[in-house]
């Protein structure tokens, strides 16, 4: 396993609470680019490295009870399957998805650290996706296609902004990793498919709920992300996000299975970390 460098980006701080020592980092990307699969192997490199996953059995399984931040396993029942809805009339359904999405990565974000992490010198806490591929990505990408109409696209954009402000201490984030994966296997020049990209990756995974997903959706939402991460051309309306240090990984390869791939991967994110973001 890669041994991260000495060199710090941590600066030193005489208030040695969380709050000054505790990063936080977003992982980005398409659907089933692998961000899960890319959390996992991080989560195994550092025992200062926790990863908050994204909260998709709460959108699976939308429950009215009490206690919200309960685990819930991810459930097929119809009525309170929002995900499931979403894909089956997205105009009927892109609005409420959207605001529940935010709220409940809001929610998420505001947790407190566990105890273990929160005893080490450079805490990090990872993020799988955020409240900004929310917005920049998913409910942009939502607007375009009609499926959020004018006055849902202006409500939820006062909605979002008015939320982060309220939280922004406590969430701004201090980088992105991107992971960048093609919507579709592309063939080389001898018209052999390459290896495993967004469609055929989704398709193996599986997710009930996901089977309808069109190319074009995922194109879209490609699209979407090279914007806001690759060009960074998006207009973002936080100011932090427009300087705040991107790390893009192409993650086309099939790392799946091969250690040292999966160590040389690792490296860049080390690299990149421990530098102070500016690779
Ligand atoms: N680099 C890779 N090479 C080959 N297969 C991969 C790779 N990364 C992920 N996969 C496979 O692709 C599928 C989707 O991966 P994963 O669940 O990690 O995607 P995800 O980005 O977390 O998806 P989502 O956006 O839905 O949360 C899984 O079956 C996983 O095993
Ligand atoms: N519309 C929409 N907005 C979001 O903010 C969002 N975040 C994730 N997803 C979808 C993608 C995967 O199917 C599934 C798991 O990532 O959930 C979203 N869909």
């Amino acid at each position: 396993m890669s041994t991260p460098p000495k060199r710090m980006c941590v600066s030193p701080s005489f208030d040695n609470s969380f709050e000054k020592r505790g990063k936080k980092i977003s992982i980005e990307g398409n659907i089933a680019a692998g961000k899960s699969t890319f959390v996992r192997m991080l989560e195994k490199v550092s025992n200062e490295w926790e990863v908050t996953p994204e909260p998709i059995a709460k959108w699976c399984n939308v429950q009215t009870t009490e206690n919200a931040f309960e685990e819930l396993s991810t459930s097929q029942k119809s009525g309170g399957n929002l995900l499931q809805m979403l894909y089956d009339k997205p105009s009927r359904w892109a609005y409420t998805f959207q605001t529940y999405a935010s709220l409940s990565r809001v929610r998420s974000q505001l947790q407190p650290v566990s105890p273990k992490l929160r005893e080490t010198e450079h805490p990090v806490q990872f993020y799988e996706r955020s409240v900004y591929s929310d917005r920049y990505v998913f409910a942009s990408s939502l607007f375009e296609s009609g499926d959020l109409n004018e006055t849902e696209w202006a409500i939820y954009q006062d909605w979002h902004n008015w939320l982060l402000n309220q939280y922004e201490s406590q969430i701004e984030l201090d980088g992105i990793i991107y992971l960048r994966a093609e919507p579709q296997a592309r063939r080389t020049l001898q018209t052999e498919l390459q290896n495993c990209q967004c469609m055929k990756r989704l398709h193996l995974r599986g997710r009930e709920e996901e089977q309808g997903i069109e190319l074009e959706y995922l194109e879209k939402l490609h699209y979407k992300h090279e914007c806001w991460l690759y060009s960074r051309t998006t207009r973002v309306d936080f100011e932090y996000l427009k300087d705040l240090p991107v790390l893009v990984l192409d993650v086309n390869d099939d790392f799946k299975n091969d250690k040292i791939k999966q160590e040389c991967i690792i490296d860049k994110v080390c690299f990149w970390y421990y530098t102070g973001g500016t690779y």
